[in-house]
């Protein structure tokens, strides 16, 4: 029987024998004496063995390798003063073994050494490879355990205090509105028909208000058949909720406490209520983003009026197009980003071309209030003019101004990236600070230049803000995204529960009578039934994990996560299938993927 876990083991254990299950993390021979790190899922703690003070398990401790698996027996001693590791939480004590019973050999080469690997040093191809070795890594073990927390919290948060019920909701489904591409599922025993696997629960939670439930959550996989970024996978996991008769602010304040109780309960963090709030347009004005980071300065300042009628053609042609003009002040940029970093072939010229922009003017500011500039600057902006931009914006001594002009959507992505870039390179985000805040009065709808019509920018459930119901196009929506360190973790909203509001939402994106009904008529039906006001909320669990761990990738904060390529390279998923099971799902032919 075990007694300890390795990890857990403290100078208050010396003098007690022990028994310890695990994996051999190092061996290592000292002239005669045997050193093994054995490692379980809470960490390591030290044996030794050398056939003077151990003449039993010594013969036992020889044939060792990393990777082992073994029971070990022994007395927890003090470690000599010398050899004390302050930066092990075990590293004051270490284990005398009295037996060392081999359970399993490793019985080919290591892909790589556990003890030793890191997220640098290995391929990501060879730890999603051999993920089960991977995960035995600290790191990851830690990572698996902060995912456990997480989970953890929010159920007791939720059931314990707050009387939300979990309900599970089919995974074979229909098509539901998140906006990406299904995933599809053929029928064997309806031949020609095809589940959808659910973007998320959103139907079935809303149908669950009508049935009574009140509070419902369900930590719910999603699956998303889209771009992938390093925040994005294809299948997902989310904390999905739904509640009756509630407010927007009773939902977001619950929602606040939910989520200091996870920071509370997993980090010992305490996060200062209520959150900060921005509206969309707020957001969009000052960062630039509908999920700004607020961790550093650097906000972006409109300076469209001051420059509409300047002689220079690239601001005042811009704002005479319907766009803006808007500056990113980086106080000391001058000193740390050159001329050359910033026209054609720099590297931030490059980030800023990406998102579309077609070069960046700038303004530096040097002593005794001497500008410098480019030329269509310095010719077309009057002495007024450039005090009132040094003004507005803030300009001291040192200051560098990014100039973004063109259409409002390409500007403020070009000067959100410039800016985060800029933050990162010049250490201004603070360690270990997590900045929470809502973003709220998100537009209704946005414009699909592709389809040439307005599409729901959350989903066709979203409600409409009723100050703006006059004029629906324009329309707020009472929705919420809730941010954290620049990350969108989550997003919801109040539902339309009147028929009415929902038909002249269908129709504002153009979805007819008969395309509603077919494709959420099921739903629209249960509408009529009695249904309460609802509201709700979806997190990116996998996100919060990642965030909370401290990793990059979202892929660090799965068990089990795909490529880039939506690949599984562990399972070798997807891969394909015999002609038989093809013809039993009657799938007659694949079509070639088209060469890019
Ligand atoms: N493909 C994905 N992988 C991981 N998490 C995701 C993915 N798509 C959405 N999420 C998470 O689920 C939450 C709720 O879903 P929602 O439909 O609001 O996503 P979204 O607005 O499309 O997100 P994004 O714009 O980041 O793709 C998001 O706030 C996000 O944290
Ligand atoms: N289902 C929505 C979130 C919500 O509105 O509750 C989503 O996944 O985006
Ligand atoms: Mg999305
Ligand atoms: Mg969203």
């Amino acid at each position: 029987m075990r007694t300890h876990y390795c990890g857990t083991l403290r100078a208050s254990d010396i003098g007690s024998t022990v028994t310890l299950f695990g994996w051999v993390d190092r061996r290592r021979d000292h002239g005669g004496v045997i050193f093994i790190d054995l490692r379980d899922r809470t960490g390591v703690v030290q044996i030794v063995s050398d056939p003077e003070r151990t003449p039993a398990s010594y013969p036992q401790a020889d044939p060792l390798r990393n990777e082992y698996v073994v029971k070990i027996q022994g007395r927890v001693s003090q470690r000599q003063e010398g050899s004390i590791n302050p930066k092990l939480p075990t590293g004051e004590v270490e284990i005398f073994a009295d037996t060392i019973e081999l359970l399993n050999a490793v019985r080919k080469p290591l892909p790589f050494q556990v003890s030793t690997a890191d997220s640098e040093s290995v391929r990501e191809d060879l730890r999603l490879k051999y993920r089960y070795l991977d995960l035995r890594r600290e790191r990851m073990a830690q990572n698996l355990r902060i995912r456990h927390e997480v989970t953890k919290a929010i159920r007791r948060f939720l059931e314990d205090q707050e009387g939300f019920y979990e309900v599970e909701t089919p995974i074979l489904t229909r098509s539901t509105p998140e906006g990406a591409r299904d995933y599809l599922v053929p029928s064997r025993v309806n031949p020609g028909e095809f589940y959808a696997l659910p973007q998320s629960p959103q139907l079935f939670k809303q149908l669950l208000m009508v049935s009574g439930v009140d509070r419902y959550y369900q930590i719910a996989r999603c699956f998303r058949d889209e771009d992938l970024r390093a925040d994005r996978q294809p299948e997902f996991t989310q904390l999905d909720m739904e509640m009756s008769f509630m407010t927007q602010d009773e939902i977001l304040a619950l929602n606040e406490a939910l989520v200091a109780h996870i920071f509370k309960e997993v980090k010992g963090v305490d996060i200062p209520l209520p959150f900060p709030r921005l509206t969309y347009a707020e957001a969009m004005d000052r960062y630039g983003s509908d999920k700004p980071d607020t961790r550093y300065g650097l906000e972006l300042v409109d300076v469209s009026d001051l420059v509409k009628g300047c002689g220079f053609k690239v601001f005042s042609g811009a704002i005479a197009d319907g766009g803006i003009v808007k500056v990113l002040p980086i106080p000391n940029g001058n000193d740390q980003i050159s001329n050359v970093r910033i026209k054609p072939g720099g590297d931030v010229f490059k980030i800023a071309a990406d998102a579309g922009a077609k070069g960046l003017a700038y303004v530096r500011v040097r002593g005794n209030g001497e500008v410098d500039t480019i030329g269509a600057i310095k010719d077309n902006l009057n002495a007024d003019q450039m005090a009132e931009l040094l003004r507005r914006t803030g300009a001291t001594e040192g200051t560098l101004l990014l100039f973004g002009a063109g259409p409002t959507d390409i500007v403020n992505a070009t000067l959100d990236r410039v800016r985060q870039a800029i933050a990162r390179e010049m250490n201004l985000i603070p360690e270990g600070t997590y900045n929470l805040l809502w973003v709220t009065d998100f537009p209704m709808f946005e414009w699909n230049a592709d389809q040439q019509r307005l599409e729901a920018l959350h989903h066709p459930f979203t409600a409409p803000n009723p100050e703006d119901i006059d004029d629906l196009k324009t329309a707020r929506a009472i929705a919420y995204d809730i941010v954290l360190n620049g990350y969108e973790i989550g997003g919801g909203s109040l539902r339309i529960y009147q028929p009415e509001v929902q038909s002249q939402v269908f129709d504002t994106i153009g979805l007819s009578e008969s395309e509603a009904r077919d494709k959420f008529g099921f739903l629209l039906e249960a509408f009529e039934y009695g249904t309460p006001p609802h509201g709700g909320i979806a997190y990116g669990l996998d996100r919060i994990v990642m965030l909370l761990a401290g990793e990059e990738s979202i892929r660090d904060a799965i068990a089990f996560p795909k490529t880039q390529q939506a690949r599984c390279l562990l399972t070798q998923a997807p891969s394909g299938v015999d002609e038989a099971q093809l013809k039993e799902l009657y799938i007659a032919s694949t079509y070639e993927p088209e060469e890019d």
